[in-house]
């Protein structure tokens, strides 16, 4: 069954709704809750696992711990589930009349692996081809980092770029290449610092190959300045 209010759902994209896309149930108010009483959980709940782990919660260092990374969590790397943090990627008409792709290369990429709760770090590239609206350059930065602050798997949140750049823009021609590290990979387990993964997502014009080779070929492209 479709869940209604699906936060990570790619079909749900571009709606607020809220939710997980796990069979798992929901904590019936988590969305409710404000924000300090997220944090006030969570800080209980990280204090638990450090005192768990044997250490002592009274060390000056450790003390600021739970508190840190429950507003960490709540403010920072989880604050793309907040749909109130949503950009707000206002478009304004295409009056240059610029008919070629626009690419965005280069974005930095801060997410969080959902498996491991581990840093994903990378780039990814966007593109689009105006149909009369154009939007912002940051915005397409911005879109990017509200979608990766959340617990990802790489694969849904190029979907999820992609989606909401083509509501946003109200065309298919949109795409999304993303190459990341995952620390869960490079650090542990099977720790292969050299490898990355990689990405994509091409919808409308980019699904045509010499529209695909275009952009790709304007990632590699060396920025000088
Ligand atoms: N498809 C996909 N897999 C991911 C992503 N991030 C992490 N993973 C993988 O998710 C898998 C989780 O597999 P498990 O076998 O449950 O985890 P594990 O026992 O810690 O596995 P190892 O990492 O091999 O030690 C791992 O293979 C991760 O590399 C992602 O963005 N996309
Ligand atoms: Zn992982």
């Amino acid at each position: 069954m479709k869940i209604e209010s699906d936060f990570n759902d790619i079909d749900a994209i571009g709606d607020d709704h809220i939710g997980t896309s796990s069979d798992t149930p929901l904590r019936a108010d988590a969305f409710e809750l404000s924000k300090s009483d997220k944090i006030e959980l969570i800080k209980a709940d990280v204090k638990h696992i450090l005192e768990t782990l044997g250490l002592d919660l009274n060390d000056d260092s450790l003390k600021g711990t739970p508190n840190r990374v429950a507003k960490m969590f709540v403010n920072e790397v989880f604050g793309g589930l907040d749909p109130d943090k949503k950009p707000n990627a206002s478009t304004f008409d295409n009056k240059y009349k610029y008919g070629e792709m626009l690419v965005e290369k280069n974005i930095t990429v801060y997410s969080t692996c959902e498996h491991h709760l581990l840093p994903i770090v990378g780039r990814a590239h966007v593109a689009y081809i105006s149909s009369g609206n154009v939007v912002g350059l940051s915005k397409m930065n911005r879109i990017v980092d509200y979608f990766a602050k959340r617990p990802q798997v790489q694969e849904r949140l190029t979907i999820q770029i992609v989606k909401e750049l083509q509501s946003v823009l109200n065309t298919e021609d949109v795409a999304c290449v993303i190459d990341a590290k995952h620390l869960c990979v490079n650090s542990r387990g099977i720790r292969d610092i050299e490898s990355s993964t990689v990405t994509s997502e091409f919808g409308g014009k980019f699904k045509n190959l010499e529209t695909r080779r275009e952009f790709l070929d304007y990632i590699k492209l060396e920025t000088q300045f």
